[in-house]
């Protein structure tokens, strides 16, 4: 809806109604439809203000709508309308300006911003481009490198960026609509000729055709085959050598290959998806809305590895007061400079100063006792995680949520060994912990929903995304990620190579392949939970039982190379080598492939050609199918949640929705026959053999990705 009232005595104010963010719904567009006419028809208005109620302009256009049979009238001529007109129209701009939002704005004449708004276009996040005139008014404005930056990248630019971009006329402390009003005012009767963006020559620029060139290569290179962002530097092109109506024209016909594509479909799943695990719920019906969180306003942090250190920045950077344990005093001295150095580097990037008062260092666990939150960070090792969590108990003051950043180990296990078994919850960061931006929440079967609440909130305010998942082996990510590794390895004995494995993985869209990643990580780390899990065997044994532990197939490649003090990037040599130690570039390895033909003769094995289509099934079905498990367990409550994990801690390609989207769009029955070939042809390979709730949904005529949680339901009812 858009409200119309009458200010000043002669200016149109047009309010869009439409919470939580005035998207421009069908109602939104044929309120302002409605109200423009209504203004530019009364005699008595000589000016008009858009703005939008409860201090939002508007998110732009209703994501909900795509997908649907869209009715009311189109965004273009609507646009069009508004910057035809014969009065000036100016755009009070609160809060944000987004997409069709800011396209709205860019077809007023004017436009004044609250200091504190935020514009962009993101609808390349969304798999989309600013179809509604963005695309050609934007670099009009403001030029074709800083349009092709904003659209390409989608990025939200400050009311100040703004005003210096040109992209605003004003910026205001005050009162963004009595400012606008005020402006309406002085500027009523001027001639408009020269506001209106669509008739400007877009800026002359000096060899355009390299820039678009190179603008073009790079976001090939970034996109990772997603094609938005290569349309929208198409689009920006049209704006730059055609004239305006030729332009929208170009706009248009890019638009219509994004707007029904997979891709676009994914992007926005992934946008709901991620707002969607904020709404938490646990088996006992513990739940979001009803369970109140605890202030945290200072936390510690115990050991100072690796990923205590990353934490204890995150927290700093939140805001909290930390106090920081390290058991060995070396580390404590080599943690203190490198969390310093972080907080500095990350300070100067945002242009803030580093805030290195916020935490205090310790090598007594007795520091902490007046925290309101503990992460544990100590080596993966249940003795030595159990025995700081009793001294924890000891120490801490009454109520202080002790939280485990372990991979995979049991957090009921913990829970049992503290008096206040509700109070303990997992906080899985992931690698480094400052930068990615998810959190898993694991919940155990004694977590107090205020626990899981603090934890949820904490991860949230920390930036990141936060999936609350319950307690099993691995959790969600690391419980899929194993399959996804150990098919690798199968692939590898079975002819294939790690430069093929992850030319595969690559070109899917990972932004490193499984081998890659595991030479970043350190091929250590995984030899140490294999370890812990009773796998690893010493020594070259040849033949059929070297490849079988614990009664299923099992490869020790990774095991072999951990022997040869080939840890990864950290010794210069893994599945790949490198120039020295810490260099990212992963070359080819002649070492790497003459070992695994010894291998492979040594073990009787005969290599075969694999195609790129093999391993991609092989790794990505084999991990779709434990998320399969992992809802039918009930430690995910939906696949969003899994997608989400995916999405943000493990590089899955964002445009591909994450696994059980992408499964939903391959089609689960293509999933399921693939998964019954492939266990088939390795029977030793148990998890390879479709889950239960897979065939539940094949059977049930494959469900649309939102309904699976019936079947999940029907599925728990009958157990
Ligand atoms: C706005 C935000 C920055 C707010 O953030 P925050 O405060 O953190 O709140 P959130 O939790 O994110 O959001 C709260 C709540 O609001 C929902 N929501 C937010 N934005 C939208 C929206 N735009 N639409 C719908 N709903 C929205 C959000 O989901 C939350 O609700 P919940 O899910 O229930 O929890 C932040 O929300 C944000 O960043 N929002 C997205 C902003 C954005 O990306 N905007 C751009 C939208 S796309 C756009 O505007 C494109 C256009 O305008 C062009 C349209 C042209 C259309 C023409 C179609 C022609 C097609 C031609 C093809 C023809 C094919 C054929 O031939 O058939
Ligand atoms: N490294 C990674 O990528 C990830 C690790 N994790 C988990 O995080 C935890 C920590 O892992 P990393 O940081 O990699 O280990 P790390 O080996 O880098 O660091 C562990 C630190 O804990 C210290 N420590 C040991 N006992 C202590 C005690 N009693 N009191 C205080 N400090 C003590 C050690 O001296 C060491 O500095 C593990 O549970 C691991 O599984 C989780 C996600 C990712």
């Amino acid at each position: 809806m858009a409200q119309y009232t009458r200010v000043s005595g002669f200016v149109g104010l047009i309010t869009l109604q439409n919470p939580p963010v005035n998207a421009l719904s069908a109602p939104v567009r044929q309120g302002i439809v409605d109200t423009v006419q209504r203004a530019l028809s009364d005699p008595e208005v000589k000016s008009v203000v858009i703005c939008g109620q409860n201090g939002i302009f508007c998110g732009g256009a209703d994501i909900k709508e795509f997908g649907t049979d869209m009715f009311g009238p189109p965004l273009i001529p609507m646009i069009h309308a508004i910057e035809a007109a014969n009065k000036p129209v100016v755009a009070a701009i609160e809060g944000i300006a987004l997409g069709g939002g800011l396209e709205l704005a860019l077809g007023c004449h004017y436009r004044i911003a609250h200091s504190k708004a935020r514009l962009g276009l993101p609808e390349v996040t969304l798999g989309l481009l600013p179809a509604a005139g963005g695309s050609q008014r934007l670099p009009r404005l403001i030029g074709v490198p800083a349009a092709l930056n904003l659209i390409t990248t989608g990025r939200h630019v400050t009311a100040a960026e703004a005003l210096q971009l040109g992209i605003v006329d004003q910026v205001t402390d005050h009162n963004t609509v009595d400012a606008a009003v005020k402006f309406a005012l002085r500027v009523g009767g001027q001639s408009l000729d020269a506001r209106r963006i669509s008739t400007y020559p877009c800026p002359q620029q000096p060899d355009l055709d390299a820039l678009f060139e190179d603008v073009m290569q790079k976001v090939r290179q970034s996109a990772r085959g997603a094609i938005a962002p290569v349309a929208c530097v198409q689009a920006v092109r049209a704006a730059a050598t055609l004239p305006y109506t030729q332009g929208m024209e170009r706009e248009k016909e890019l638009m219509a290959t994004l707007f029904t594509s997979g891709q676009a479909r994914a992007l926005q799943y992934c946008f709901f998806a991620q707002r969607a695990v904020g709404r938490w719920k646990m088996p006992n019906g513990a739940r979001w809305d009803t369970s109140k969180p605890r202030p945290v306003h200072k936390a510690a942090v115990i050991g100072l590895g690796t990923m205590g250190r990353g934490i204890t920045v995150a927290l700093a950077q939140t805001g909290l007061s930390v106090i920081a344990v390290e058991s060995q005093e070396k580390q404590l001295m080599e943690a203190k400079q490198a969390v310093s150095g972080m907080l500095e580097r990350g300070a100067k990037r945002r242009g803030v100063a580093p805030v290195l008062d916020r935490i205090s260092y310790s090598q007594d666990i007795q520091a902490v006792a007046d925290v309101d939150l503990v992460i544990e960070a100590v080596f993966e090792d249940m003795a030595l995680k159990t025995k700081v969590f009793r001294q924890l108990s000891a120490v801490c003051k009454p109520g202080t949520l002790l939280c485990t950043n372990t991979s995979a180990l049991d957090v009921d296990q913990l829970a049992s060994e503290t008096p206040n078994p509700e109070l303990v919850v997992g906080m899985h960061f992931f690698a480094p912990a400052h930068v990615m931006k998810l959190l898993e929440v694991v919940y155990g079967s004694r977590s107090s929903p205020e626990a899981v609440a603090t934890a949820m909130q904490l991860g949230k305010k920390m930036g990141k995304a936060s999936v609350a998942v319950g307690n099993c082996r691995g959790f969600v990510g690391n419980r899929m990620l194993k399959l996804y590794l150990e098919q690798a390895s199968f692939l590898l004995e079975e002819g294939a190579t790690p430069e093929l494995v992850d030319g595969a993985l690559e070109e899917f869209g990972f932004p490193m392949g499984v081998f890659r990643m595991s030479d970043l990580s350190g091929l250590d780390v995984g030899w140490r939970i294999r370890k812990g899990e009773g796998l690893v065997e010493p020594g070259m044994a040849s033949g059929q039982s070297a490849r079988i532990r614990q009664g299923r197939r099992y490869s020790p490649l990774g095991d072999l190379l951990y022997e040869q003090g080939r840890f990864g990037l950290k010794t210069s040599r893994g599945w790949y080598q490198y120039d020295k130690p810490g260099s990212r570039v992963a070359r080819s390895d002649p070492w790497v492939h003459s070992f695994l033909e010894e291998y492979r003769a040594r073990h009787g094995l005969v290599a075969r050609n694999i195609d790129h289509q093999e391993v991609l099934e092989r790794c990505l079905y084999a991990m779709i199918n434990e998320g399969f498990h992992i809802l039918e367990d009930g430690i995910a409550a939906g696949p969003e949640d899994i997608d989400v994990i995916y999405v943000f801690g493990f590089g899955w390609p964002r445009h591909r929705g994450g696994p059980m989207f992408y499964a939903d769009m391959v089609g689960l029955a293509k999933v399921m026959e693939k998964l019954e070939h492939y266990h088939q042809a390795h029977p030793d390979v148990p998890y390879l053999q479709p889950s239960n709730l897979l065939r539940k949904l094949v059977a049930s005529g494959s469900p649309p990705i939102h309904t699976w949680g019936e079947v999940i339901k029907k599925l728990h009812s009958q157990l």
